[in-house]
């Protein structure tokens, strides 16, 4: 796909070219030669008017103008010219149109298809090629207005233009043929159109800038409903959401008075259209026919021709200004591409294969907006080593465990795992090794199995793990006394559970995943003391079988930890298991006397 969107119809055309490929042109043939088809069926219409005037069975091509080659043809393949033949043939060429007509609507239904297609697949891509950190920039309801509202409007944007390509070539066709039959009336038809259209350029103008206005206000929407669904309980009951739903009003009318504009406009240009057309086209004919001596019958059939073709015209401009209205949308979602493009994570094909010896992180520096979070850090973490890092709020404990999980690239120093420079290996394929436990457990809406085993088949093998990891976590009798079983829906529209359950669950989903690597980023500390406790207990009985990594603020939590990292403003102030930080460090003396451990 075009990385950018080029505001020009070539620039547009290559943007769905390079989604649609060859299919767009054979799109476009069709187009084509269905707009020949018409133009041969109509000209025939010139002898039978003949045929019904003169009460002959005989036709002079006279009044055909350029176009009685149609008539000649009856005569090359030895077929009279007669009302029989000529509406045979008529019949034949329309029944032809239709046989085409359906193969271009088919061919467009899946053209659609497969540009919806393209577009969520890409899109599901771009996500997941997206990097944390080009994550952390960009704009949440942006995404989310990006990957649904936007992708109607891109779709609906896609089908305007191919309408317009349509109606431009079948226009195209009308109009070479009418030039066939009567060049001089063709030349001032084209002439008068031309001048219309520049009327009305202005309107469609207005109406794309409105459109991308309108997107726009999508993605502020879209935010601030996001915003307002993520702080539901808060804002209810702080009595804030009034002031929320007054910003999401405030939107919503603007969104209203826009569309008002380009609904305004659209009126305008649909019901002025014929009116200015029909007296362009009359305006022609009493100039040819009184003060240039053209012959009427020419001029009949290439009016007719051009009838059509103004009707084509009148679908070109609908479909233009379509197309327009939904521009915002296939702008929102190019200019997403751009920035996801430009985000993305790009990684070295050497998969991971087995984590074995040790981290180590060798002077490294991280910085956020070229602010470092994180200076000078050493530090060594053997395998199924536990680990603690703590210190103030803000100290950079959260930065370091995302380093280590690779979601944010050093800005200095060095990352080995295993003695090997972890920048040079696949990084998915690291963090396959990886287990994730964070403050808010990550549930899913579907069945505590599909929660447990992220949706892995359940094979004899993958229900006995599912019950290993169930039973190490402690919820066999949480899973027993549920209604379905392993099969009750949890999540948005399933059970409640308790903070705690939630977070056994989490826990028991990166236990199945068989990960080496486990970190605990404040897991216990949303939970009441004796359900931390009892998670704790959970925890400690996988010291030794993992390499853990526990970010904490009670102290209690991270007692038994092998070797305790104290950080401070992003630098590594001391380290050593319990009773040595205790013995070296004032500062942890006092965390520890101030939280009565
Ligand atoms: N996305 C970000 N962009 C810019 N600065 C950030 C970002 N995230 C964190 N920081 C800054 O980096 C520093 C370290 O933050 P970090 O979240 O790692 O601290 P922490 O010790 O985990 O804090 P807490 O205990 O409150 O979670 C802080 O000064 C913070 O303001």
């Amino acid at each position: 796909m075009a990385l950018n969107l080029k505001h020009s119809p070539f620039g547009y055309f290559r943007y769905f070219y390079d989604t649609l490929g060859n299919q767009l042109l054979f799109n476009i043939v069709l187009s084509v030669f269905l707009g020949l088809l018409d133009g041969l069926g109509l000209a025939l219409f010139i002898p039978l008017l003949q045929f019904v005037n003169d009460g002959s069975n005989a036709a002079s091509t006279n009044t055909m103008g350029g176009m009685s080659f149609v008539i000649h043809a009856f005569g090359w393949v030895g077929l009279p010219v007669n009302l029989f033949t000529v509406l045979a043939f008529m019949v034949l060429v329309f029944v032809v149109k239709g046989l085409v007509n359906y193969w271009l609507s088919m061919e467009q239904v899946d053209l659609r298809q497969r540009y919806m297609i393209a577009l969520r697949m890409k899109q599901i891509v771009d996500l997941d090629n997206l990097s944390y950190q080009g994550f952390l920039k960009l704009d949440a309801g942006r995404i989310q207005n990006a990957v649904t509202a936007e992708v109607g409007k891109n779709i609906q944007a896609m089908i305007q233009f191919l309408g317009t390509l349509k109606s431009i070539l079948v226009l195209i066709a009308y109009i070479v043929l009418a030039f066939i039959a009567n060049w001089q009336f063709a030349f001032f038809i084209i002439a008068g159109g031309a001048l219309s259209n520049f009327l009305y350029k202005q309107i469609t103008e207005s109406v794309k800038a409105t459109s991308i206005e309108i997107s726009k206000r999508g993605n502020l929407f879209s935010g601030f409903i996001i915003q307002a669904i993520q702080s539901f309980k808060y804002l209810k009951a702080t009595n804030y959401f009034l002031g929320f739903s007054g910003k999401l009003k405030d939107v919503i009318d603007e969104v209203v008075r826009l569309n008002r504009k380009i609904g305004r406009w659209q009126s305008v240009t649909a019901s002025t259209r014929e009116p200015v057309i029909i007296l362009i086209v009359a305006v022609v004919i009493i100039v040819q026919v009184n003060f240039m001596g053209s012959s009427l019958g020419s001029i009949l059939l290439s009016l007719l021709l051009f009838y059509r073709a103004l009707n084509g015209l009148v679908l070109v401009q609908m479909s233009w200004q379509g197309f327009m209205q939904n521009l915002g949308g296939l702008q929102t979602i190019a200019d997403l591409k751009v920035l996801m493009h430009e985000e993305r994570e790009v990684q070295p094909e050497t998969s991971f294969a087995k984590f074995e010896k040790s981290i180590e992180l060798r002077n490294l520096t991280f910085c956020y907006n070229s602010k470092p979070a994180l200076s000078n850090i050493n530090m060594v973490i053997p395998k199924n080593h536990t680990v603690a890092f703590i210190g103030e709020s803000g100290s950079g404990k959260s930065t370091l465990a995302n380093v280590i999980t690779t979601l944010l690239k050093t800005s200095d120093g060095e990352f080995l795992v295993d003695g090997k420079n972890i920048y040079d290996y696949n990084l998915d394929s690291f963090r396959g090794h990886i287990g994730y436990i964070s403050q808010e457990p990550v549930i899913f809406s579907d069945d505590v199995y599909n929660n447990v085993t992220f949706w892995a088949p359940r094979t004899p093998e993958n229900e006995e793990r599912f019950w290993s990891v169930i039973k190490k976590v402690s919820l066999v009798e949480f899973v027993d006394n549920l209604e379905d079983k392993e099969n009750t829906t949890l999540g948005d529209n399933g059970i409640l559970m308790s903070g705690g359950q939630k977070q056994r669950i989490s826990i028991a989903r990166e236990l199945f995943k068989q990960v080496d690597i486990l970190i605990l980023d404040e897991a216990t500390s949303a939970l009441d003391s004796q359900t931390e406790r009892f998670i704790q207990d959970s925890i400690d009985e996988l010291q030794g079988e993992y390499t853990m990594i526990v970010i904490a603020h009670r102290l209690s939590t991270i007692k038994n930890a092998d070797t305790i990292y104290l950080l401070d403003k992003g630098q590594l102030l001391a380290s050593g298991n319990y009773n040595e930080l205790l013995g070296i460090s004032e500062r942890f003396q006092k965390m520890v006397s101030l939280q009565h451990v």
